[in-house]
Formats: C-alpha cells, structure tokens, sequence
C-alpha cells in the first residue's frame, strides 16, 4: 500500500510560538516561553529561538509573520514519548491475565497467543490496534517485540510505518521451548528469518533473542554475530526476576552472570537494550556501563508480575543509560504516561522502604521517558528533544482539554493529565494524530 500522506515531498515547512517543554543533558526540564520553532520541509528542527528573535529568524528562513501558529496559553509542545520496551503481540489480552509470576506466565498466556501470528490476517488486526493506541497515547518512538514469524513481523514494520510511527521491530529468536513445543524454530531458520527485512523510512529492525532462557548458545553466537555484522539494533530481556536469574545460572553454568551470558555471544553493544534488569548486580551495571548497553525500566510490568523493583537512582549512579517502557503485556496499559506514573511509584516503594533513598523527581522521570528513552535506543541524533537537526517528534499538549481528565485553577500549577490532553502527535514534522484513516 502506497500512502502519499508519508510523501516527503507533500511536507511543507511551518513555524510555531508559544511554550516548549524538553530535557537536556543538563536540565530533567527546561520551559522554553514564548519560543519559536521552525520545522523544515524535512520534517527537521531547524531552529528553536526566543520569541524576540522574530524579525531575524523569519529573514534568515524566509517565512511571514502569516505563517506562525500560535499556541493558546493554555497548550504546550513536549517531545514525543519512547517506548523502550513493548510487545505488540501481546496487546489482544493487555489488562487480563496477571495472576502468575514471569516464567508460568509465559508458559500459560503468552506463548500460546504469540502462536496466532501465523496468523496473518489476526496479526493485521492486533498490530493496527496497537499502532494505533499508542500512537494515541503520544508514543512517537516505539521498540517493538513481534513474534517468532516473520511476515507477521514485517507487516508490523509496515502498519507502524504507514501511520507514521518511528519504530525498532524485532522478529523474537527462541530455540528452546519446552513448555509450548511448537512455539519455536530452529537454530538456522532462526537465523535466516532473521536477515529477511523490508527497509521503510520510518522503521529498523532489531536482533530479538527472546531472552537467554529460550535461546541456546548457538543461537546466542549467530545472532551476536548477524548483528555485528549489519551494525543492527538488539533487544532482549534480562534479570526481570529471582527465578529467571537461578534458571539462568542452570543453563549456563560457564558464565558469571546473567548480563555476561549475553556478553560472551557479543550481545551487549551500544546499540542494546535490555529490558528490567530489576536484579542485576553493580558488577553487572559496569559491564553495561562499560559495553554502552541500556536498560529499559518497565515498573507497571514488574508490580503487576510481582517481579520486582528496579533501584532507578543506582542505574544512573552506574552512568547506564535507561529509557521506559510499557512491556505490555506483563504491564497493563499501553500508556507512556502510566509508565511515568508507575516510575514514580517504584522510587517511592524504595523510599518507603528506605527513607534515605533520594526519590526520583518528576521531572527526571520525564527526561527518562523521552531523551533518555532516545539514548537508550540509540536514535538521539534523531529525536528525544528539541534540538536543532533533530526530527520534530513532539506532543501539542491542551491542559485545558474538552472533557478532559483536569481543571486549570491556577494558571502555573503543574498537573497529570492523561491521552486526552495531547491534541495533536507529529512525527518526523508529519502531524499523525488526530489519525485521519
Ligand atoms: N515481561 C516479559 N518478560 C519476558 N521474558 C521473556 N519473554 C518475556 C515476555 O514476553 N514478557
Ligand atoms: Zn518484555
């Protein structure tokens, strides 16, 4: 399907004024008032200036007064959210199902659902959906696990595309599976399905070992390798629970630890990551340090599957990058917002349970769910902020939103809205919500 609406060539520049909220490397938050910001017909940043500036800008770039869209008081331009970590597959029994610790879960939800995307025309169905609502929910950057089949997972990679979704999609690697036999491959199909990809502007694809335990070391060994060979993204996950850790320590008796199992197949690059890692040792967070590999923090996932709480404040002490993710659907919602929500609360069980434990502000959790979000996938020379050369990927935010979830009493205090306060999502400058299709 072709779809003119992604056409570069229809894109047209355009310029806005009004308050910009971001992070930077030096400040969780900065509130940029009263700033003017250009896109280029590229769907790139090409300039973000104070209000006074006007006069010069609009020389240098060649735009009239006319064509400024001004933000009402009440709205705000905030950088698009990165989902780090999430399973399109499982989005058909998101909300349901949460009464198993990890391991029995998968065995008696997840692989059985996963099965179905043989499945095309079910596939189309659940992968539409999920585009769809977290394209909704302001998730301009998603890193997607489909499933073990390959054309179910290209046609991921084209439904993400074709709504203008910036997106990492893993076709899952699993050889070993001895609960539902039939959900696996082999080691060389594995391989080789691996390789077949479809290349769209929007989406890359990324090596998907499911996690150690249903990978052997040969696998591990191929797919470290295709992977330093094309210079391609990888995902997987790693020290999500106590259990999966002992597991681990069984089936790879030779290796230190549970992030040197993936180490030793050249698994841990600058261009992972790796999702939880709620029990990870400081020597494993210096490998990562050391490897440049990210974690991605899911806590809806780890409340709802009782798997643990992830000490944010010694990730970053350790200088590892870490973005959030949604895991649906061991998290419940395909929400970002509720991901930055469930992050606060994660902190703050550490400070009930630890009141020296400095909690995690909202506004360093705001920077974690979109530049950090951006490092962690290695794409934050595309987007994450608003930066001059980067893709404007952003959120037009109305705090004052009809039916919306809250009342502006005071014009400066600072609220949680929900998806009914973004009016608007662009990606790459390509407005894709309101969704017009
Ligand atoms: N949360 C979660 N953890 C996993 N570990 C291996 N597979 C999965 C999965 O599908 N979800
Ligand atoms: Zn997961």
């Amino acid at each position: 399907r072709t779809n003119t609406r992604l056409d570069p060539a229809v894109s047209h520049s355009f310029v806005y004024r009004g308050t910009f909220v971001h992070s930077t490397q030096q400040k969780a938050l900065q509130i940029l008032k009263d700033a003017l910001l250009g896109v280029d017909t590229q769907g790139k940043i090409a300039f973000i200036e104070e209000g006074k500036e006007l006069e010069k800008l609009s020389q240098t770039f060649g735009f009239k007064t006319s064509d400024i869209t001004q933000l009402a008081q009440h709205e705000f331009f905030m950088p698009g959210l990165v989902d780090t970590h999430i399973h399109a597959s499982q989005y058909s029994y998101a909300g349901t199902a949460l009464d198993m610790p990890l391991l029995q879960w998968l065995n008696a939800y997840t692989f059985p659902v996963e099965s179905r995307f043989k499945d095309l025309e079910f596939a189309r169905k659940v992968y539409t959906q999920i585009v769809r609502r977290t394209l909704r929910n302001g998730t301009t950057t998603a890193c997607y696990f489909a499933t073990i089949h390959t054309e179910a997972s290209l046609l991921l990679g084209q439904i993400a595309n074709n709504f203008g979704q910036r997106a990492l999609v893993g076709k899952v690697c699993m050889d070993r599976n001895d609960c539902v036999k039939h959900y696996k491959e082999t080691l060389q199909d594995s391989q080789d399905e691996t390789c077949r990809w479809v290349l769209y502007p929007l989406v890359k694809p990324v090596v998907t070992p499911r996690f150690a335990p249903s990978c052997t070391g040969a696998l591990l060994e191929q797919l470290g390798e295709i992977a330093k060979n094309n210079n391609l993204h990888i995902q997987s996950h790693i020290s999500e629970t106590l259990e999966e850790v002992k597991l681990v320590k069984e089936l790879f008796p030779e290796s230190e630890s549970y992030a040197d199992v993936y180490y030793k197949h050249n698994l841990l690059t600058d261009k992972t990551v790796m999702a939880h890692g709620c029990h990870l040792s400081d020597e494993e967070l210096a490998l990562f340090r050391e490897t440049g590999a990210s974690l991605s923090h899911c806590p809806n996932s780890n409340f709802s599957l009782c798997s643990g709480v992830l000490n944010v404040r010694n990730v970053l002490k350790h200088k590892v990058k870490l973005g959030l993710g949604t895991d649906v659907a061991g998290g419940y919602s395909a929400s970002m917002l509720d991901a930055v929500r469930r992050a606060l609360d994660a902190s703050k069980v550490l400070t009930i349970q630890d009141p020296k434990y400095k909690t995690l502000s909202f506004e360093e959790v705001f920077r974690i769910a979109t530049l950090g979000g951006s490092q962690a996938l290695s794409l934050d020379d595309q987007t994450g902020n608003f930066e001059v050369g980067k893709d404007f990927d952003a959120l037009r935010i109305n705090v004052a939103a009809e039916g919306g979830p809250i009342d502006l009493i005071q014009d400066e205090e600072p609220k949680v809205g929900d998806d009914r306060n973004i009016a608007e999502v662009f990606v790459a400058g390509r407005k894709v919500v309101p969704i017009t299709e």
